[in-house]
């Protein structure tokens, strides 16, 4: 199992800080929703020239435009990009038309999406690389969020999947045991005092 690093943070100083403490534990470096939106393009580009030996993976969540969003994002230095499971079908495939044009790929993350496991069986058949599994930041603070739901779905899904969810060192054996091909950490790693020593603790608990 690939372990992914989601740099939630305002800056690319500061990703390109944190990318540094944790690359030498994670094969993914995840530029989150929030970075790309208050720093824009570059800061892909900036972490793909630091880590050009990384997969750089944007997480646009892109609604519309699909092909337009994600061919901005592979020419700025992206290896994979993300498109919301919510969006319609045309933008999946013209997200994916970009991929292709790029030797890159496309996830389709489910956040929101009420059935996962159709969803991603169809989403996969539309040419996305894999699926995330993904309860955000909101959904995690809410009453009664289990964590389990995620790897369940992705289970019965049949394609393959990341889970993303608020996952530590704790968690992560079970994301592992469930099949993911990728366990995505934001908050375990870029919120522990010692960054490189929290991404070493996610790695050694993968077995
Ligand atoms: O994708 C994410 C979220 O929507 C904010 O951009 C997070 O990066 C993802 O949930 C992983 O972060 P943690 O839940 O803190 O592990």
């Amino acid at each position: 199992m690939q372990l992914q690093f989601a740099m939630d943070t305002l800056t690319t100083a500061a990703a390109l800080e944190l990318a540094a403490a944790a690359a030498p534990h994670v094969d993914i470096l995840e530029l989150g929703t929030p970075l790309i939106k208050s720093e824009g393009l570059s800061a892909i580009t900036a972490i793909k020239k630091a880590h050009p030996d990384k997969v750089v993976f944007a997480d646009l969540k892109t609604m519309d435009a699909g092909e337009l969003e994600a061919e901005i994002a592979f020419a700025a230095g992206a290896d994979l990009v993300t498109v919301l499971g919510s969006a319609g079908d045309s933008t999946i495939v013209g997200a994916v038309k970009a991929a292709k044009k790029h030797g890159k790929g496309v996830v389709v993350d489910l956040i929101g999406v009420a059935d996962k496991p159709t969803r991603a069986k169809e989403v996969v058949a539309l040419g996305a690389e894999f699926v995330e599994m993904h309860a955000g930041l909101d959904e995690q603070a809410e009453e009664g969020f289990t964590f389990s739901t995620l790897l369940d779905d992705g289970r019965s899904s049949g394609v393959p999947f990341s889970v993303a969810g608020g996952i530590n060192s704790s968690t992560i054996a079970s994301v592992q045991h469930s099949g993911a091909r990728v366990a995505v950490a934001g908050g375990a790693i870029y919120g522990a005092p010692d960054v490189g020593a929290a991404a070493a603790a996610l790695r050694a608990a993968i077995v």
